[in-house]
């Protein structure tokens, strides 16, 4: 069993902090790392993320901070949770810190826009061979979080001794962690499921009905499945927590961003717009585009995720892409 010391959480989103708390609640020494100097000196004076999850207080062993370079000697556990187009400048920042004494488990959900990598090859990139990861996945509102309601998701990652002590780690009476050892599955999972969200918010803001949900819900783990396994990932990965789990979370509940962003759109909103109405990140987003490039590479079929990178990046409309998806021909479901 891996010991754990002080823990060191980058990002103080929602997720972020959320996470932090779960650790924290542990009794653990935790220290939330926010980019933002007026939002962590705010979090230290309210002792609170007033900003995303105002009714959760810090307990005395969090600790929001802007410098983690002292830290880095004191801790072993590194928990990143930027959003995917920080991930890589986040590497970047610690890389000089790194040890061999540490390991880094990442609860972003996306892939890296401009190359398309899934975050372990960034992070491999990054930081090299030596360093264990992982990364923690399904479906996991952060507020509900926060607020101590029962949770369950996957920790995915290659080194069995990690993956336990992970595990061991986040559990608690509200939250529990799986393990698993496809961390491309988990992976794929998490970044894909925010695009089909999109096309449901989307669905449903034009009053297609609950039929539509369903079949946009299913057809999208179809395409998961297929791009998922393309890439290495395994079946069974994509029927739980961070497949078929984080998939029908995201596309039923309005608490999901990308779902809204969807369903914005769908009330006439621009892009621009219907992301500054959300007013957080969509990850899905940048992911239709990196998903539709991944699967023309991989000839695989995603024609939802084809058709919201098409809505998205102006080459149709929504009931244009409504309508080319309902004409595609008949064809076996499996
Ligand atoms: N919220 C949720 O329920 C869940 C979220 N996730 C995933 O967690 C990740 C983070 O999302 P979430 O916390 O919700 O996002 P939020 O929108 O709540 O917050 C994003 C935070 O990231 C900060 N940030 C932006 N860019 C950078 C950067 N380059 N480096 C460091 N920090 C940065 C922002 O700071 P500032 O505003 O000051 O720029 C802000 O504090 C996403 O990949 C998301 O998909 C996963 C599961 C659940
Ligand atoms: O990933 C999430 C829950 O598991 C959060 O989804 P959104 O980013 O769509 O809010």
């Amino acid at each position: 069993m891996l010991l754990p010391s002080a823990l060191l959480v980058f990002g103080a989103g929602s997720w972020g902090t959320a996470l932090a708390l779960v650790l924290a609640r542990q009794h653990y020494p935790v220290y939330l790392w926010g980019k933002n100097p007026d939002h962590v000196r705010t979090m230290q004076e309210q002792r609170c993320n007033a900003r995303f999850l105002p009714n959760a207080a810090f307990p005395d062993n969090l600790q929001a901070v802007t410098d983690f370079a002292t830290l880095m000697p004191a801790v072993q556990d590194i928990i990143i949770v930027v959003p995917s187009h920080g991930f890589r400048e986040t590497l970047q920042k610690i890389k000089p810190y790194v040890t061999s004494q540490h390991r880094l488990c990442w609860a972003t959900k996306g892939l890296e826009y401009q190359t398309g990598l899934l975050l372990h090859e960034v992070a491999r990139a990054e930081l090299g061979e030596n360093i264990p990861l992982a990364v923690l996945s399904g479906p996991s509102f952060a507020s509900e979080v926060a607020a101590a309601l029962p949770t369950a998701v996957t920790i995915a990652t290659n080194d069995t001794a990690y993956a336990r002590h992970l595990a061991q780690l986040f559990h608690h009476s509200s939250f529990r962690a799986y393990t698993s050892n496809d961390m491309v599955g988990v992976q794929i999972g998490g970044a894909v499921k925010n695009v089909i969200a999109i096309a449901t918010g989307i669905a449903d803001g034009l009053k297609m009905g609950a039929n539509t949900r369903a079949a946009l819900i299913t057809r999208g783990l179809s395409e998961i499945v297929r791009l998922g396994t393309a890439l290495g990932g395994q079946r069974e990965t994509f029927m739980g927590l961070a497949g078929l789990g984080d998939l029908v979370l995201t596309c039923t509940d309005n608490q999901s961003r990308n779902r809204r962003f969807g369903y914005y759109l769908a009330q006439g909103t621009d892009i621009t717009s219907a992301q500054a109405q959300v007013g957080q990140v969509v990850e899905g987003v940048h992911a239709a585009t990196i998903t539709h490039q991944l699967a023309q590479k991989h000839a695989v079929e995603m024609p939802i995720v084809e058709h919201v990178n098409h809505v998205l990046t102006g080459q149709c409309t929504l009931l244009e892409a409504a309508q080319a998806l309902l004409a595609r021909e008949p064809k076996p479901e499996m």
